[in-house]
């Protein structure tokens, strides 16, 4: 999988990247009370605007994306100078307030993501295919802590089973977090020019008693 990842970023066919942050970051991430300075997860992070967005409105980010690709690409985008270092197998870039961590968001472990208390993904959870969901979904619940909030973006589109982006309909984005997760669906929109509808949720992670 992560192959297939590498060459698309080295084609350059990433049509799921968009030149300005998205519009539900700018419209619900304000609703979630994230306090400036909490640390923002981004898992498969791409080369996304949405980080600049986020570093922007006062918040830590801690991207992870397998491509080195994607992680140069969205380096070039500023002047502002960049340090690296190497933690636990990951190579890692900081910009300003902008941690880029390369590698798989798998291999992420709970003690390296100790400072975040917030998430946020676009078109993580529906680039991968159905039964690394479940484990995503899994993952993120050991990664944030108890209170944690976090916006999801997902999709759904006719081409059953074809991705990514895959189709993952509301009832399966409420199955996957409800067990770890106060999961609340803040919008869904109409079909785009390609027949795909995107659904806006809020999450919550549940402490061990709620
Ligand atoms: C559909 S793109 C979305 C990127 C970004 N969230 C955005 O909105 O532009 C998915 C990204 O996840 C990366 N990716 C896929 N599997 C990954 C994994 N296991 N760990 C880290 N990154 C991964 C890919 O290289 C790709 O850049």
């Amino acid at each position: 999988m992560s192959t297939s990842w590498r060459q698309r970023w080295q084609e350059g066919r990433i049509g799921f990247h968009l030149s300005q942050p998205h519009p539900a970051l700018l419209e619900y991430w304000p609703t979630l009370g994230v306090e400036q300075g909490t640390k923002v997860l981004v898992p498969l992070c791409g080369k996304s605007l949405d980080m600049r967005w986020l570093a922007d409105a006062g918040h830590p980010v801690l991207g992870i994306e397998l491509a080195p690709e994607a992680i140069a690409q969205f380096l070039t985008q500023r002047q502002t100078p960049v340090s690296r270092y190497t933690q636990a197998g990951f190579e890692i870039s900081r910009q300003g307030s902008v941690e880029l961590w390369c590698g798989d968001f798998f291999h992420l472990h709970i003690r390296q993501a100790a400072e975040v208390g917030a998430f946020y993904d676009r078109a993580a959870l529906i680039a991968l295919p159905p039964a690394t969901r479940e484990r995503y979904a899994f993952h993120l619940a050991q990664l944030v802590p108890p209170g944690a909030a976090g916006l999801l973006v997902s999709i759904t589109h006719e081409g059953e089973g074809a991705g990514p982006p895959y189709s993952v309909p509301d009832q399966e984005v409420a199955q996957l977090f409800t067990p770890n997760f106060r999961v609340t669906l803040l919008e869904q929109g109409s079909p785009d020019e390609r027949g795909r509808t995107e659904s806006v949720w809020s999450l919550e992670r549940r402490g061990p008693h709620k």
